[in-house]
């Protein structure tokens, strides 16, 4: 699927601010991977979803996509079949329109043979997927989506990611931005959707238990590197102490504050 060879990004090259964000990164992202990254404040995991993206273009190494070289591909072109999820849930959908007109354009990127408008067989098919979501939203259709709250439009986002089928979704801790209890469904929602659709994903967490409860692979990373790459048996075996203690053995030294690996 995506694929990293020998990417790094520095940052302000020859400046008192240099900073090599990321560092000859090596990564293979296979189609159905759920993938947790983890790592503390700075060390480069919404740079490398960035250089993913496409928002920033690597200063060194190569991006392919099903081997096709996308290193120099602008955001907009990757944004067709790469998703992304923020933090704040206001920046995936369309706060002055309803909620049908939203999911008409979504749907509508998915399949862009589609020339069918909004018309009330594809309303049944959206009320039929919004049931899912369990929040009552199919019953609110017409309303402008700045009606709705900050749960509610993150898991619709989702949804709508869904319904317009990338290759690869990037969830930039899109749960962080919201209370505990609606940080739970959109989550497990998150979970429902990448496993039922099998959808390849990358999930950035600052909590520990999720990275390793979620996704068949996780990455830790630091100071611009990937320090552990954990999968299958081996992933499932983690626990956050396991964690902690791999950290200190690969890095030779105490992690300086775990708190900030550690922090929910
Ligand atoms: N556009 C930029 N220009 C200059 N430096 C940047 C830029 N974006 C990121 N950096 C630097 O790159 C490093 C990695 O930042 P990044 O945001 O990727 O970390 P992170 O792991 O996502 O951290 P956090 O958990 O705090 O969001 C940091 O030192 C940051 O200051």
């Amino acid at each position: 699927m995506i694929e990293l060879k020998n990417v790094s990004m520095l940052f302000n090259p020859g400046t008192v601010n240099e900073n090599l964000a990321i560092s000859t990164i090596n990564l293979k992202v296979k189609e159905g991977d759920f993938i947790t990254v983890i790592g503390s404040n700075g060390a480069g995991k919404s740079t490398l979803f960035n250089l993913v993206a496409g928002t920033i273009i690597p200063s060194q190494g190569t991006i392919l996509a099903n081997d096709r070289d996308i290193t120099r591909e602008p955001e907009y072109r990757r944004a067709r079949y790469i998703g992304r999820i923020f933090q704040n849930p206001l920046l995936g959908t369309a706060s002055n329109m309803s909620l049908e007109d939203n999911m008409m354009i979504t749907y509508r990127k998915g399949f862009k043979w589609l020339k069918r408008s909004l018309n009330n067989k594809m309303r049944e098919f959206f009320r039929a997927e919004l049931v899912q979501l369990e929040m009552g939203l199919e019953d609110r259709m017409k309303e402008n989506l700045a009606m709705f709250s900050g749960g509610q439009r993150q898991a619709l986002t989702l949804l709508m990611m869904v319904l317009s089928k990338p290759e690869l979704i990037l969830l930039d801790e899109h749960t962080a931005a919201l209370d505990p209890k609606n940080a739970e469904i959109v989550l497990e929602l998150t979970n429902k959707f990448i496993r039922e659709y099998n959808l390849t994903s990358m999930m950035i967490t600052h909590n520990m238990s999720h990275a390793i409860e979620f996704g068949n692979r996780l990455l830790m990373m630091d100071k611009g590197e990937i320090i552990f790459d954990v999968e299958g048996d081996a992933k499932r075996e983690l626990t956050v102490e396991k964690l902690i203690e791999k950290f200190h053995e690969i890095r030779h030294a105490s992690f300086g504050d775990d708190k900030a690996l550690l922090s929910p």
